[in-house]
C-alpha cells in the first residue's frame, strides 16, 4: 500500500521545476521533502496529486496508475493535501470550512440532502460528530464558529489540516503545515501528525522546520534545483555534508 512516484519531471515553459525525481510513501509512514527555496518541493506535490501535468514519469496509488487522473479523482481515492497557503472563503465558519472536507464522501444526493431524507440527516449527523472530534483533536474547538478572516494564518493551517483529515485519506501531503504556528501548536501538530500514520495514514510532508522533520520523518528527500540531492533517515540527512551546504548554509535555517 504505497504511493509510489517514479522518475518525475515537471517543466514550466522553459523552466524545469521537477527533474527525474521518485519517492515512495507507504501507508503508515511519514516521508518529507526538503529542499530550500524554489528546489520544486511544491511541484512535486502537485503533481502528485494532479494540479500539474508531469512531462515524464508515473505515479502509482496503491499500485495503480493515476497520472491521467483529474484532482478530484485522487481525493476520492484518498490522497489528502493541503496548501502552504490556504484559501477560504473569509466568511464561512471554522465549522463550516472543515465540513468541506466530508463532501467527497457524501453517500447521499444533493437532493437527499435539501429535503432532508432521514439519510441525509443521519450522514450530516454523523459528520457534524467526526467535525467536532477533529476540531478538538487540533484545538480548534474553541474558534469553531468564528469566521476563517478571524483567524491568525498559522490556525487557517491547522483548519486547513481539519478539512484534509475530514477526507478521512489513506495518504496525506502537508505543504508546510507548521509555517506560523507557536512552539506549543507545533508539539501538538506535530503529535496529531504522529497518531494520524499510527493509524495506517501515509504522510508526506514538506517542512522548512528540521526539528520537526527530526521528530516526525522516517524518510527524507532532500531537493535542489528540481533534483534529488540525496535521500535517507533524518540522522544520515543531517549528517551529510552536500545537505549542510546547500540546505542549512545556505538558506540559513
Ligand atoms: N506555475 C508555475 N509556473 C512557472 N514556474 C513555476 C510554477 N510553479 C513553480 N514554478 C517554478 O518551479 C520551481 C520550483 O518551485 P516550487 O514552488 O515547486 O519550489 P518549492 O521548493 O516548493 O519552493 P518554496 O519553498 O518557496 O515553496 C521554481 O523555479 C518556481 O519558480
Amino acid at each position: 500500500m504505497t504511493v509510489r512516484a517514479e522518475n518525475v519531471t515537471v517543466r514550466f515553459g522553459g523552466v524545469t521545476a521537477v527533474d527525474n525525481v521518485s519517492l515512495t510513501m507507504e501507508r503508515g509512514q511519514i516521508v518529507s521533502i526538503v529542499g530550500p527555496n524554489g528546489s520544486g518541493k511544491s511541484t512535486m506535490f502537485n503533481a502528485i496529486t494532479g494540479m500539474v501535468r508531469t512531462a515524464a514519469g508515473s505515479i502509482q496509488l496503491d499500485g495503480a496508475r493515476i497520472d491521467s487522473r483529474p484532482p478530484h479523482r485522487r481525493i476520492a481515492l484518498g490522497l489528502a493535501r493541503t496548501f502552504q497557503t490556504p484559501r477560504f472563503d473569509p466568511q464561512i465558519t471554522v465549522e463550516e470550512a472543515v465540513m468541506c472536507g466530508f463532501y467527497p464522501r457524501k453517500a447521499c444526493s444533493l437532493f437527499a440532502s435539501m429535503v432532508r431524507t432521514p439519510a441525509a440527516s443521519a450522514e450530516e449527523k454523523t459528520f457534524r460528530e467526526r467535525c467536532g472530534s477533529i476540531l478538538s483533536d487540533l484545538r480548534l474547538a474553541p474558534f469553531r464558529d468564528l469566521q476563517m478572516s478571524e483567524l491568525p494564518m498559522g490556525r487557517v493551517r491547522l483548519v486547513e489540516v481539519a478539512r484534509a483529515v475530514a477526507n478521512d485519506p489513506k495518504y496525506i501531503l502537508l505543504d508546510e503545515p507548521a509555517a506560523g504556528l507557536a512552539r506549543d501548536e507545533q508539539k501538538m501538530l506535530a503529535y496529531e501528525v504522529r497518531r494520524l500514520a499510527d493509524q495506517g495514514v501515509g504522510v508526506l510532508l514538506v517542512e522548512h522546520n528540521f526539528n520537526l522533520i527530526r521528530e516526525l520523518a522516517e524518510h527524507v528527500v532532500v531537493l535542489k534545483e528540481g533534483r534529488m540531492l540525496l535521500e535517507g533517515t533524518p540522522a544520515e540527512i543531517a549528517s551529510d555534508r552536500a545537505f549542510i551546504d546547500t540546505y542549512l548554509g545556505r538558506a540559513g535555517q
